[in-house]
């Protein structure tokens, strides 16, 4: 089986996650597409949810698919800080999945950021040697981000470039919604019904979430 691993903060799950999880899943030829929503303790980045409401989200958005599965393996982490690195989270996964071609999922602009000496420290790739070294990765075209020049500048980057080692895909359509714009119309009275599953709208709503950020 080939399975691609979509990590990220789905904070929240919008349209586009699950419009380019489908893509990458066709073009890619998988077999699943997990999601794996990070812990909200994670060090690099401030979350606005939950992770009780983020994973219940996640599981409405995806329900009606069954090459979608979630994981909470993250999330799930004990003292999640310093655990929940991606070298660490895809070796859990291919030890769980021994037999099959695991790949991690990203889009452009997150590639871009793995080994940019520009980025602050704070916000560097752990491990990010080793972590390319080992994995194979599906990168997804964003922000019109040219990704084979991403990955010529990046020393770390095309040293590892072997011809299998990263899975380019562009749809040719850029669809850009992201979650920090849903979160916004939530907490300015906008209106973004349409930008994610309307049982995940719904869910919101009644959970009263993103009114403050
Ligand atoms: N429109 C898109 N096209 C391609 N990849 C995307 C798109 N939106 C998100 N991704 C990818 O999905 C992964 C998770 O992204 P994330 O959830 O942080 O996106 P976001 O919507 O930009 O979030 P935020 O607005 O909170 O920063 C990353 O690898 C990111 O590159
Ligand atoms: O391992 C790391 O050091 C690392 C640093 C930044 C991001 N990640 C992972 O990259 C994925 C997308 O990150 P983000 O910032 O778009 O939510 C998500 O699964 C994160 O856990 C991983």
């Amino acid at each position: 089986m080939k399975i691609g691993i979509y990590g990220s903060s789905f904070d929240p799950i919008t349209n586009v996650h699950l419009w380019t999880a489908s893509t990458v899943l066709h073009q890619a030829k998988l077999d699943k597409v997990i999601f794996l929503p990070c812990a909200s303790n994670r060090a690099d980045k401030q979350l606005h949810t939950e992770d009780e409401h983020r994973w219940n989200i996640i599981q409405l958005a995806i329900k009606d698919n069954q090459v979608f599965v979630a994981d909470d393996y993250e999330i799930s982490l004990r003292s999640g800080v310093g655990k929940q690195y991606t070298l660490y989270t895809m070796e859990h996964f291919k030890s769980k999945f021994p037999n099959d071609d695991v790949f991690f999922i990203m889009g452009a602009d997150v590639l871009r950021d793995i080994d940019n000496q520009d980025v602050p420290v704070h916000r560097r790739w752990r491990m990010r040697e080793k972590l390319i070294h080992s994995n194979k990765f599906i990168i997804m075209a964003r922000d019109g981000i040219d990704m084979t020049k991403v990955i010529s500048k990046s020393p770390l980057l095309r040293n590892h470039d072997d011809g299998s080692r990263f899975h380019l895909i562009d749809k040719g359509l850029a669809m850009e919604i992201s979650s920090s714009y849903i979160r916004q119309e939530f907490a300015l009275g906008g209106e973004p019904r349409y930008l994610l599953p309307e049982a995940c709208y719904q869910y919101i709503l009644e959970h009263d979430l993103y009114r403050h950020t």
